[in-house]
C-alpha cells in the first residue's frame, strides 16, 4: 500500500522516525506540503519522493494521511475520496461541521473507500464508542495544558480557564488544540463539554473524559508530553496514528 502524506510537520516527521526505526509496516511513499521545504526534509530522511500538488499526490497514493491543518481537510478531503483514495484524517475538529462530515461519508460510500479518525492524543475511545450501544447521561472533556502549548504566556502561577462550551465551537476557537473534542463527540454522537485550562504549573497535555451511561463510568486521563518540534501537539497522537497504520494490515484486529 502506498501512503502519501499530506502535512510534513511534527506529526510526519514522528512517523518518519517510526519508518527509520523499522516500527511501521507501511511505506511512506509521497510527501505534500504547502511548505515544501518541509516535505523535502521529511521524504530525504526515509529515502521517499516529495509531491508539488495535492492532485498528484491523490494520483499516486492508496491511502493519504492528513496531519496539517483543518483547512486542508476541507480543501482537499473531499478531492481525495472522490479519486477513490482512503484518508486519516488527524485535524478530526473539521468533521464537528455535521453537513460537511456527511458530504464527506457520501463521497467515500460512493467511491467504496474509508475514512480513518484516529483515537489521537486521548484514551478511552473503544469504551466511549461501546457505550452508545446503551444510553449516554454525561460526557465531558477536560483539557489542561501548559500555557506554551496553547500558544500563550501568562503572568504568575493560576491556572486560567481558556474556554468552557460544546466541542463544536472549541474546535473553532482552538483549531490547533482540541482535535479530541471533535474525536469523542464523533464517537459518543453528543456535542460533548469541553473546558480547556491554561496551567503554568503543569508540563504535560492533559486530557479527562468523564463519561455516565447505562454500563457504568468511565473515566480517563492521559498526560502527554508534546512533540518536540510542537508543543501544541502530543507525541501520543502522531502514536495513534503510527499504530491505525500498522492495524490496517493486521490479521487480529484488537478494540472496538
Ligand atoms: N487528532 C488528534 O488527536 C490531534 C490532532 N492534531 C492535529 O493534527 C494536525 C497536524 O499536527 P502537527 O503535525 O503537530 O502540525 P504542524 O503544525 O507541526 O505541521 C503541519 C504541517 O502541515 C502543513 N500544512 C498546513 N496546511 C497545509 C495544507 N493545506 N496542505 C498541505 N500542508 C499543509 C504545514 O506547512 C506544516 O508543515 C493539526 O491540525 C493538529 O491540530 C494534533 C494533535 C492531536
Ligand atoms: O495533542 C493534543 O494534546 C491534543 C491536540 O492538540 C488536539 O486535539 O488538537
Amino acid at each position: 500500500m502506498k501512503i502519501g502524506i499530506m502535512g510534513c510537520g511534527s506529526i510526519a516527521n514522528t512517523l518518519t522516525n517510526f519508518q527509520l526505526n523499522g516500527k511501521l509496516n507501511v511505506k511512506l511513499s509521497y510527501f505534500y506540503d504547502i511548505n515544501r521545504n518541509n516535505a523535502i526534509n521529511l521524504a530525504k530522511k526515509v529515502d521517499a519522493e516529495v509531491v508539488d500538488t495535492i492532485e498528484e499526490l491523490i494520483e499516486r497514493s492508496d491511502l493519504i494521511l492528513e496531519a496539517a491543518a483543518q483547512s486542508a481537510v476541507r480543501n482537499s478531503v473531499p478531492k481525495i475520496l472522490e479519486n477513490g483514495v482512503n484518508v486519516i484524517i488527524m485535524s478530526v475538529g473539521a468533521l464537528m461541521d455535521s453537513e460537511f462530515k456527511n458530504h464527506l461519508e457520501r463521497l467515500a460510500d460512493e467511491s467504496n473507500v474509508k475514512i480513518y479518525l484516529p483515537t489521537g492524543a486521548i484514551t478511552g475511545i473503544d469504551t466511549v464508542k461501546a457505550s452508545t450501544m446503551g444510553e449516554i447521561e454525561s460526557i465531558s472533556l477536560t483539557t489542561r495544558k501548559p500555557p506554551v502549548s496553547l500558544g500563550m504566556t501568562l503572568e504568575g502561577n493560576e491556572e486560567k480557564v481558556l474556554f468552557e462550551g460544546k466541542a463544536s465551537e472549541a474546535v473553532n476557537k482552538f483549531p490547533k488544540n482540541i482535535n479530541v473534542s471533535s474525536t469523542l463527540s464523533l464517537a459518543s454522537g453528543i456535542d460533548v463539554d469541553v473546558k480547556i485550562i491554561a496551567d503554568p504549573k503543569i508540563d504535560k497535555n492533559t486530557h479527562e473524559i468523564h463519561l455516565k451511561g447505562s454500563f457504568g463510568e468511565l473515566i480517563t486521563r492521559t498526560a502527554n508530553v508534546s512533540s518536540p518540534d510542537n508543543p501544541k501537539t502530543s507525541m501520543l497522537a502522531a502514536f495513534s496514528a503510527a499504530c491505525l497504520l500498522n492495524k490496517l494490515s493486521k490479521t487480529i484486529q484488537i478494540g472496538s
